[in-house]
C-alpha cells in the first residue's frame, strides 16, 4: 500500500496543506523544530487514531483553533482507502473511512498499516517492560482486530478489578468472577504475543546477520509474569488465586500479560544490560524490518515505513542497508540534510523541504 496524498487543516503549525506523495521514497528535509515529525505523526494517526508522541490530542490542534483535520488517500492492492479524521479540542474525535461514519477505533485500526522508526524507539531495547507491551500491542493490533478487542476488554477488567482491590475489605466474590474473564482474555493475548514473537525470530535473525554482516547473532523471548504450560487460562487462574492475598495487602493485580515482557538476546546476552547503545539500535532496526515482513506476510502487501530522524543516527554500513531494503516499500523519511544519502537514495525520491509549517 502506499499513500497517495495527505492533507492536513490546523494540525500542530499546518494551517492547510496538501502533499502528494511519490509511490517509493520521500524525504521532508529542514532544519529542527519546522514541521517534519508533525507530517509523520499526522500520518501514524490514520493507522492507530493516537499519536505516537502524546496521549493528548489537544497539542495535535492548532494553537488557535478548534479542530484539525487530517484527510490521507491510500492505494492498496484491492480497494483504495479515504481516512479522515477530526480532532476536536474538547477530547473527542470524528473518524470516516471511505466516507463512512465509523463508531469504533477497533474499526480503524488494520485499515491502514504503518511502521514507524523514531528516536523514541531506542526505548523498547533499553527501557522499561511497559515500552516493549505497548510495541507488542500496536503491532499485533494493526494485523488481528480480535487481538485489539481482546486487549479493551483485558484493560477494562483489570482496571474493575484493581478499583476493587484498592477498598478495604475488597469483596472476594467480585474477584472470583474478574478473575475468570481476565483468564480468558489473558489466554489469547499472552498466545497472541508468543506467536509474534515466533514471527520476529523467523525473520528477524536474517535480518539482524545480513545487517551486522554475520557478527551479531539476535534472539526474542516471551517473558511471562507466572509459570505458563498448555492450558494458559488455567495457569493464570490459578495464579491469580495464589497471589489474591499479595494483590489484596498490595491493592493492585500482580500478574498476567499486563506485568509481562520480553528480552532480546544479542549473541546470548540480554541487550538491555549488556547491549552498548549502537547494537540497542541495530536490534530495533532488526525489529522494525522484522515488522514489515510480518505485516507482508499476513496483510499480503508492504505497510509505509516511516522514518523519524533515525538515518542520521545509524553508520554507514546499517545507513546503506535501511536505504537499500526499502525498494517496494514505500518510506517517508525526515532529516535535516541529504547530503549523505544522496549516493544511496532511490533515484525517483521525492525531496520536499520543510520551513515554518510549509512545505516546498
Ligand atoms: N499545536 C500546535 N500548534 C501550532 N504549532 C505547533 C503545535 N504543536 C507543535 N507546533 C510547532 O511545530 C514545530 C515542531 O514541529 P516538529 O516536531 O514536526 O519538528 P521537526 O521539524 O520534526 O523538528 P526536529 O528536527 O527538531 O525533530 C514547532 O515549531 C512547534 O512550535
Amino acid at each position: 500500500m502506499f499513500i497517495k496524498n495527505l492533507q492536513l487543516l490546523s494540525y500542530r503549525n499546518y494551517e492547510n496543506i496538501s502533499i502528494n506523495f511519490e509511490k517509493n521514497v520521500n524525504v521532508f528535509m529542514g532544519d529542527n523544530a519546522q514541521g517534519k515529525t508533525n507530517i509523520l505523526e499526522s500520518i501514524y494517526y490514520c493507522a492507530f487514531a493516537k499519536s505516537h508522541r502524546t496521549n493528548k490530542d489537544k497539542e495535535l490542534i492548532s494553537w488557535d483553533k478548534e479542530r484539525a483535520l487530517i484527510s490521507l488517500n491510500i492505494a492498496k492492492e484491492r480497494l483504495d482507502k479515504k481516512i479522515d479524521i477530526s480532532i476536536f479540542k474538547d477530547g473527542k474525535k470524528g473518524i470516516k473511512v471511505n466516507s463512512i461514519k465509523i463508531n469504533k477505533i477497533g474499526e480503524l485500526v488494520g485499515v491502514f498499516n504503518v511502521v514507524m522508526f523514531s528516536p523514541e524507539d531506542l526505548k523498547i531495547a533499553k527501557e522499561s517492560p511497559g515500552i516493549r507491551r505497548k510495541f507488542l500491542d500496536m503491532e499485533i493490533s494493526q494485523l488481528n482486530k480480535k487481538y485489539y478487542y481482546s486487549l479493551v476488554q483485558y484493560n477494562k477488567i483489570l482496571s474493575e478489578r484493581n478499583t476493587v482491590l484498592k477498598k478495604n475489605n475488597a469483596e472476594e466474590s467480585m474477584l472470583d468472577i474478574y478473575d475468570i474473564q481476565l483468564s480468558k482474555y489473558g489466554e489469547y493475548i499472552i498466545k497472541q504475543r508468543i506467536e509474534y514473537l515466533n514471527n520476529l525470530n523467523s525473520h528477524g535473525k536474517q535480518i539482524h546477520r545480513d545487517i551486522t554482516s554475520g557478527k551479531e547473532e539476535i534472539e526474542f523471548k516471551y517473558i511471562n509474569s507466572f509459570k505458563i504450560t498448555e492450558n494458559i487460562s488455567e495457569d493464570m487462574l490459578k495464579a491469580l488465586s495464589k497471589d489474591r492475598k499479595k494483590d489484596i495487602e498490595r491493592r493492585i493485580t500482580n500478574i498476567g500479560p499486563h506485568r509481562d515482557d520480553f528480552s532480546i538476546f544479542i549473541n546470548d546476552m540480554d541487550a538491555k544490560n549488556y547491549a552498548s547503545q549502537g547494537q540497542q539500535r541495530t536490534a530495533v532496526l532488526t525489529i522494525k524490518f522484522a515488522s514489515l515482513q510480518i505485516i507482508k506476510d499476513i496483510m499480503g502487501e508492504y505497510p509505509v515505513l516511516l522514518l523519524d530522524d533515525v538515518l542520521s543516527e545509524l553508520d554507514f554500513n546499517r545507513k546503506r542497508y535501511v536505504l537499500s531494503s526499502i525498494n517496494n516499500i514505500q518510506t517517508i523519511i525526515t532529516c535535516t540534510g541529504i547530503e549523505d544519502l544522496y549516493n544511496y537514495l532511490d533515484p525517483n525520491a521525492k525531496v520536499f523541504k520543510v520551513k515554518k509549517g510549509a512545505i516546498i
